[in-house]
């Protein structure tokens, strides 16, 4: 029997696989592989959360393809030269993979495709990870969308209700002499003299295919109903976390999609489903600019502020922003949880990267960088459009001057606290009232919070009048240097 490499990237599952299920279509006998080389994707090489998850999902899908008979080859450096050793020494005749859309990655991609395709090898890519690919989706004049509402309207439109594929039970053993890497030789984890900073992840965590099966059964068992409203409060399991699943192709967004669709919802939950799809949309749209956009990831979508007075960091402010000790609670419970487990609420997302593009008037950059490296959902197009979107900067953006205010946002969002409390355990003992702006109570803190800052490391007002004031300044020239 013919062999076809399956080149594994970020579709780390077999259900709903377009490069495997190719690959047996066409009679080969597929080889699943997964080549290292994070330096081709810089850069933006994976940063430490995501790669801490690799490492676990990668095991899972080994796992999963050892219980079908077969088993995944982990090999390491340049893309190309392991896939043409591997080509060697299989015999291959084929290569399949599933699209990333980054542009480091197309570019790679691309070169390795027209070099192989040269020496006639069949190689074919495929889409695993979007519901509507960027080049298929464009306005009535013919260009990429800028703007989410019309782009959903079309994407929307596109959605299918049918369950895709399965992987076969069994899949054909790879050639036994085949060699490979173990896949704790990656070195993917924290390992000593790091601490491991990942030991709260897991609990809240099972990286695989099984894992992100569970969490969309959980979510469609219970956070559905009432997703609207409820996915905006912090404290409660009201969304689905499926986003590092998402990111890592453990699950596609088809079949979210046909789960969602393939269901009976009671009219009462209609809206609820909506909304949820809309944030799939949300996913599709980042990937959608990303990929028309690619400087983006880099630079303001929005020209308007290329000369925009950013502050320069001071390091201590931005070293107190990443480990939640800014003295504002909603805020620092929001970086704590991103510490403690890998993962963000969406609302708290907004309200940080509001504080520290707006208050403290950093560049995006800076946020977008530490999320990087601390979010196991860390995806390029996600993170650069969720950055850009709440500073201002980019397509279909908040408007620079819509500033949150972190203490309406703990008021109304995590009213009792609860959120608060769980992240901030030092502020545990303070009364609800004192827990959105315990500045303003300092004998209380002093007395039942001690170690706890004492102020803001930036007064709100003042700082929301200064960016206000940046924003609307003669079209913000940095001043002259003296
Ligand atoms: C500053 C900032 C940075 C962000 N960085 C990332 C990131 O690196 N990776 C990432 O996946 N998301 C990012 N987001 C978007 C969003 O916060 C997360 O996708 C969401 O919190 C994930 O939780 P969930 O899976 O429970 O979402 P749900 O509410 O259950 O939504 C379902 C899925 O829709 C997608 N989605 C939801 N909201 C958005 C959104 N606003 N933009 C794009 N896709 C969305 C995600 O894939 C998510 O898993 C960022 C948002 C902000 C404001």
């Amino acid at each position: 029997m013919s062999h076809a490499l399956i080149w594994f990237r970020r579709d780390l599952r077999l259900d709903d696989n377009p490069a495997l299920e190719a690959a047996l279509r066409a009679g080969h006998a597929p080889i699943p592989v997964y080549i290292h080389a994070p330096d081709e994707e810089a850069p933006w090489a994976p940063g430490a959360a995501t790669n801490a998850w690799l490492h676990r999902s990668l095991q899972a899908l080994d796992a999963d393809l050892r219980a079908r008979g077969s088993r995944l080859i982990v090999r390491r450096g340049d893309s190309l030269s392991e896939l043409e050793k591997l080509i060697a020494e299989t015999r291959a005749e084929a290569l399949h993979w599933n699209r990333l859309y980054e542009p480091a990655s197309i570019a790679r991609d691309t070169r390795i495709k027209q070099g192989l395709k040269s020496r006639g090898l069949t190689v074919e890519s495929h889409n695993a990870a979007l519901l509507v690919e960027p080049w298929t989706v464009q306005t009535g004049s013919g260009d990429p969308y800028r703007v989410f509402t019309p782009f959903w309207k079309n994407a929307r439109t596109r959605l299918v209700a049918a369950a895709p594929p399965t992987a076969p039970a069994r899949l054909p053993e790879p050639p036994v002499l085949l060699a490979g890497l173990g896949i704790e030789d990656l070195k993917l984890e924290p390992a000593p003299p790091e601490p491991r900073w990942d030991a709260g992840f897991w609990q809240h965590w099972q990286p695989g295919e099984a894992g992100a099966r569970e969490m969309l059964d959980a979510f469609l068992d219970g956070a559905a109903h009432g997703y609207k409203e409820q996915r905006n409060y912090p404290d409660r399991i009201a969304t689905s976390k499926l986003s590092p699943h998402l990111h890592f192709g453990e699950i596609s967004p088809r079949q979210v999609v046909a789960r969602v669709l393939g269901q009976v919802w009671p009219a009462a939950v209609q809206g609820d489903i909506d909304h949820f799809l809309s944030e799939l949309g949300w996913r599709e749209f980042s990937h959608h600019l990303l990929f028309h956009l690619p400087h983006t990831a880099q630079e303001n979508l929005n020209p308007k502020f290329s000369e925009f007075r950013w502050a320069k960091p001071d390091p201590a402010h931005l070293a107190a922003w990443q480990r939640g000790r800014t003295g504002v609670p909603i805020v620092d419970a929001g970086m704590r949880e991103l510490w403690h487990t890998g993962w963000m609420h969406n609302r708290v997302r907004m309200v940080v990267a509001s504080f520290l593009t707006k208050n403290l008037r950093y560049h995006w950059k800076h946020g977008a960088d530490w999320f990087w490296d601390t979010l196991v959902d860390a995806d390029l197009a996600n993170n650069t459009q969720g950055w850009q979107w709440t500073a201002g900067t980019g397509a279909d953006a908040a408007p620079y001057f819509r500033i949150f205010s972190p203490i309406a946002q703990a008021q109304k969002f995590d009213p009792a606290g609860k959120y608060i409390r769980r992240w901030l355990p030092e502020l545990a003992t303070l009364p609800e009232s004192a827990l959105a702006a315990p500045w303003e109570q300092p004998d209380l803190v002093r007395r039942l919070a001690p170690g706890y800052p004492s102020r803001p490391i930036v007064d709100l007002k003042a700082s929301r009048e200064a960016a206000l004031a940046a924003y609307s300044g003669p079209k913000s020239k940095p001043p002259p240097e003296r």
